[in-house]
């Protein structure tokens, strides 16, 4: 009999497990439907509801009287990722009746130092799946629904407009706009996060008389200047910090506490001593476009013109900058690469010019690291370092082959040396193209 193959029997346990999940999400959502029901029909907390809720009903900001608020509020939480995970995780956890999850995305491997509601089985599954799946696990008293979908400005309001109070967890200025345009034009309060690198942000919005996104943010921000995880990075407990934070609003205003009477936008910095700031905020603009006394905004618009980018553009592509013949595949590479490994030719400088972070992850054999942002600071040494080639070629890498673009322009048009080209697509392209084993960040 013939051996089955590896990949055939993980693609078999794959779909297994995808079932697996589906059929658990239906059963346990059906449970707590019937449960909630249940419930809903007492306004007294049952024994259960007690016993699991008693060091939070001992505390008077929250009592029976709060709980049973908590229980019959609804929450939709935007994004199941670093700040939805623990945001949606202690939701359930303290007793929210009901609540939405949105994603469209699908659990990658790179999410799970944050992204605590996903597990290494869930890789490569639904996140609202895998989401629904811990939550119901942790507690079978939360109603919970789930939208496998792209919140767009054709589904915005009705899937918003079912709930209480929106948590805006996700991590571009399209949705952040389409969101805070739902809640205005809806009457919604919504708790918004971002958390990035080492900071995060948290703010209460259209709440109280306080202010909405676009009254602080009334122009969308520059499309490249928009920092996303993808790109710079973000220390897996950041978005921890602030999806509890994020939670924590959520029971304020689900248990009818005093927010906003003092508008303000809370900032956190893993450097700073102490970690947290706070920053005053005037209330409602008057001449804010969609919560301001003339609104022009009055239904929700195309946010992804709005912005100049959609909520899968956040990380940049590979853009074709320079003239196609400064550039040379990854496969060409390869060969200069065996011509000089075998010392037949093929001499050159690879220049690497990502930062030294990004450098020390992973690199090409042979690589000299010059970041492009040091280029005229260490100027000298790369124009040795250029010079001492006797006219061979230079190429230029980086993450995605659009700095390479960039460092040739800088080499070709300041040092003059018209042997530089960039490696297309970058080590990005190298992975996906030549070596599967490269490493990809
Ligand atoms: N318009 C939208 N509709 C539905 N989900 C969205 C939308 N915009 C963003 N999201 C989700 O919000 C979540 C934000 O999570 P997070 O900021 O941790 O980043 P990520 O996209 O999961 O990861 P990375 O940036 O590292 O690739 C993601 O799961 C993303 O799919
Ligand atoms: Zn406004």
């Amino acid at each position: 009999m013939e051996r089955p193959k590896i990949s055939e029997l993980r693609d078999q346990l794959h779909s297994l497990r995808k079932q697996e999940l589906e059929i658990e999400a239906q059963i346990l959502a059906l449970e707590a439907e019937e449960q909630s029901t249940a419930q809903k029909a007492s306004d007294r907390l049952t024994n259960e509801e007690i016993r699991r809720y008693s060091r939070q009903l001992l505390i008077p900001e929250v009592g029976t009287e709060g709980q049973l608020k908590l229980r019959n509020s609804s929450v939709l939480v935007v994004g199941t990722g670093g700040l939805g995970s623990p945001c949606a995780l202690y939701l359930a956890a303290m007793g929210i009746g009901r609540l939405g999850l949105v994603d469209h995305d699908v659990v990658d491997q790179s999410n799970l130092h944050r992204q605590v509601l996903h597990t290494e089985a869930s890789c490569g599954f639904s996140k609202v799946l895998s989401a629904v799946t811990s939550i119901s696990r942790l507690s079978s008293l939360c109603e919970t629904k789930v939208y496998d979908v792209l919140l767009d400005s054709t589904n915005a309001r009705d899937i918003i407009g079912g709930y209480d109070i929106v948590v805006d967890a996700t991590d571009n200025a399209a949705t952040r706009y389409l969101i805070n345009d739902a809640c205005v034009l809806s009457g919604i309060p919504l708790v918004s996060g971002s958390a990035v690198r080492l900071d995060g942000q948290l703010t209460v919005y259209n709440h109280n008389g306080g202010p909405c996104y676009r009254c602080l943010f009334p122009t969308p921000p520059a499309p490249d200047a928009m920092a996303n995880c993808s790109e710079t990075g973000v220390l897996g407990v950041v978005p921890g910090v602030i999806g509890c934070l994020q939670a924590m609003e959520v029971v304020k205003l689900a248990t009818g506490r005093k927010v906003n009477e003092d508008p303000s936008m809370l900032l956190f910095s893993y450097r700073s001593q102490p970690h947290f700031r706070s920053v005053k905020l005037r209330g409602r603009k008057p001449t804010c476009a969609v919560c301001g006394d003339e609104p022009t905004v009055t239904k929700l618009i195309d946010y992804v013109a709005f912005c100049g980018a959609g909520p899968n553009d956040d990380a940049p592509q590979w853009k074709l900058l320079e003239d196609p013949t400064h550039r040379i595949s990854c496969e060409r590479y390869r060969e200069v690469q065996d011509l000089s490994d075998a010392g037949v030719g093929g001499k050159h400088l690879l220049l690497d010019v990502r930062d030294e972070v990004q450098f020390t992850i992973c690199q090409l054999p042979h690589s000299v690291n010059i970041p492009i942002d040091q280029f005229d600071t260490r100027r000298k040494e790369l124009e040795e370092a250029v010079q001492s080639l006797d006219g061979a070629p230079v190429y230029a890498v980086c993450r995605r082959g659009n700095l390479s673009q960039m460092a040739v322009r800088y080499i070709r048009d300041q040092l003059g040396y018209e042997q530089c080209f960039d490696i297309a697509g970058g080590l990005v392209a190298w992975q996906r193209e030549v070596d599967a084993e490269f490493p990809a960040y």
